[in-house]
């Protein structure tokens, strides 16, 4: 659905180029519900409006829906639909009149327009607030009517920029759920991106990490945090048994570092369910009792802190400082 190669896009600014994508390549299969996952200057959105045929690239080449992004735009437009950060929506109109409008914008006749328009608003929750002006909506019915207008056309791919961005927990949940359903019900391809950690891990069955306009880890989020990170054990125990305590650590973990400190010994294994009745074992064999005892199953931020040497808050914050 989408297969994408060496793209890449530099913008000039105050005298000085900021390349921010550098040759990124994707496969994206029909049907795929898909998370590019970065911290903000990462270059998500740049990627989106180069596949979305509102920015040229400066390299590369993509076919996008089976049309080839360079040689036949319109083509691709056509099969799309994109709903960009901040939405496009007018706030003096009202819902369906927005719906509609879109669907004409499309080409579609006008009856068609208004039929496509009520079962889209049906399908995301908004049939009671049709007649509403966009302007008094919430920014989750907000957000949905956004959604709403990016498959008025009934594309089968649709590029999501941040589609809970600034929503309470419960209205993000409920976009969620609506996106789920796309793919579900209709079997639409969903390409989304985000910075929320927890987005990508919910809702995606696959996660690209961008880094600096490069993609740093691409799998299903079980697999990156099972590849990257693994699980943290910590054993809590007598500081006298600290140092038998990390040699018998240091069998089981392997190579890993394993690190031991005042009453805790800490270290990585694969699978930190699997691990534990072996430690058990061979520190009841060793007569050293435990205190506490700890698994931390890694997190996606786990992942990029891993990739990088930075959390994504951290990479946010060097962004907006820079
Ligand atoms: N029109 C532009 N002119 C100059 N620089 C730009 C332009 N658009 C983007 N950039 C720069 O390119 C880099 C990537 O930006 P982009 O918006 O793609 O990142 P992003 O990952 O989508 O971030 P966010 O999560 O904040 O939307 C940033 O350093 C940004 O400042």
């Amino acid at each position: 659905m989408i297969e994408a190669h060496g793209l890449a896009r530099g913008f000039r600014a105050r005298g000085k180029t900021v390349e921010a994508v550098r040759g990124v390549d994707l496969d994206v299969a029909a049907g795929e519900l898909v998370g590019f996952l970065g911290p903000n200057g990462a270059g998500k959105t740049t990627t989106l409006r180069m596949l979305t045929t509102l920015l040229r690239p400066t390299a590369g080449r993509a076919v996008v829906a089976g049309k080839d992004l360079a040689t036949d735009p319109v083509g691709v437009r056509r099969r799309i639909g994109y709903v960009a950060q901040g939405g496009g929506t007018i706030p003096d109109s009202r819902v369906l009149e927005d719906l509609v409008m879109q669907g004409r914008l499309h080409g579609l006749g006008k009856r068609e327009a208004i039929s496509r328009a009520r079962s889209v608003a049906d399908r995301l929750d908004l049939a009671d607030l049709v007649e509403r002006p966009v302007k008094s909506l919430s920014g989750g019915q907000r957000r949905r009517l956004d959604i709403a207008l990016g498959l008025v056309h009934q594309p089968v791919l649709v590029f999501l920029d941040e589609p809970t961005a600034a929503l309470d927990p419960r209205s993000r949940a409920n976009v969620w759920e609506h996106i789920r359903a796309l793919r579900a019900d209709l079997g639409t391809t969903v390409f989304l991106t985000t910075h929320y950690l927890d987005e990508a891990d919910a809702l995606c069955d696959r996660v690209l990490v961008i880094d600096n306009g490069t993609i740093i880890a691409t799998g299903s989020p079980a697999e990156l945090k099972a590849n990257v990170s693994g699980d943290l054990v910590a054993v809590g125990v007598p500081e006298l048994a600290l140092v038998r305590t990390a040699e018998i650590a240091a069998r089981i973990a392997g190579q890993d570092a394993v690190l031991a400190e005042g009453n805790t010994v800490e270290f990585r294994v694969p699978r930190g369910d699997l691990a534990l009745p072996e430690l058990l074992r061979a520190l009841d064999a060793a007569s050293i009792g435990t205190n506490s005892l700890r698994v931390h199953q890694p997190t996606l931020d786990d992942v990029f802190l891993t990739l990088t040497g930075r959390t994504i808050r951290d990479a946010e914050e060097a962004h907006v400082a820079a």
